[in-house]
């Protein structure tokens, strides 16, 4: 049973509904972020300072190629997972559900928060939610609207669309 992955920018509710998702189905959920931050012992914002974004980079690519030996998990990732190519060629090739929503709702949600250690100025975010649009859309088996739909609306539509029940 292949593994279904949330992607989106930060903020689109990728921990959220993979987790409602994984209850509703009654699967294993994973989340990257989560499983990082346990690896290293430390919150995400201390790995990007003590070790660098690169070293982040490397390690949440490495356990995004774990889950690719599991089956039948929902698995929230990362907002920059689209980073690097194999990751999105992997994405790719299994269900893999973008969360898209208009960048001012996002960033009312993300604003000034220290748990997110890219989230800086507006003018900085919105770029990269630009410059990452065109990478979550190469790297999604389906890309969901999800303007004014609660997490349980998407999960009770995702059930239906991936004939999940
Ligand atoms: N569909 C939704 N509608 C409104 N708020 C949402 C929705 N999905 C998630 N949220 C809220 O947005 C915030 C970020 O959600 P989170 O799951 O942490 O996002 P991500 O993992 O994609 O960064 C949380 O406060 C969450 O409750
Ligand atoms: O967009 C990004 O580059 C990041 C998103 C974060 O996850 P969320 O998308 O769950 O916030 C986390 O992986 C890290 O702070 C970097
Ligand atoms: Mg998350």
């Amino acid at each position: 049973m292949k593994n279904i992955y949330f992607i989106g920018f930060m903020g689109c509710g990728k921990t959220t509904v993979a987790s409602t998702l994984a209850r509703s189905i009654q699967r294993e959920w994973i989340d990257l972020d989560e499983w990082i931050v346990r690896e290293e012992k430390m919150p995400i914002p201390h790995i990007f300072e003590q070790k660098g974004e690169v070293y982040f980079r490397a390690l949440e690519s490495r356990l995004l190629q774990e889950t690719l030996t599991l089956s039948g998990k929902v698995v929230s990732t990362g907002g920059g997972i689209i980073g690097k190519e194999i990751n999105r060629t992997c994405l790719n090739q299994e269900t893999c559900i973008y969360l898209d929503w208009p960048f001012e709702e996002l960033y009312r949600r993300i604003d000034g928060d220290t748990s997110r250690p890219l989230v800086k100025s507006y003018e900085q975010l919105k770029a990269l939610y630009e410059a990452r649009r065109p990478l979550y859309e190469a790297s999604c088996t389906l890309q969901v609207k999800c303007e004014g739909h609660t997490p349980y609306s998407l999960t009770n539509y995702l059930v239906d669309v991936l004939k999940l029940k």
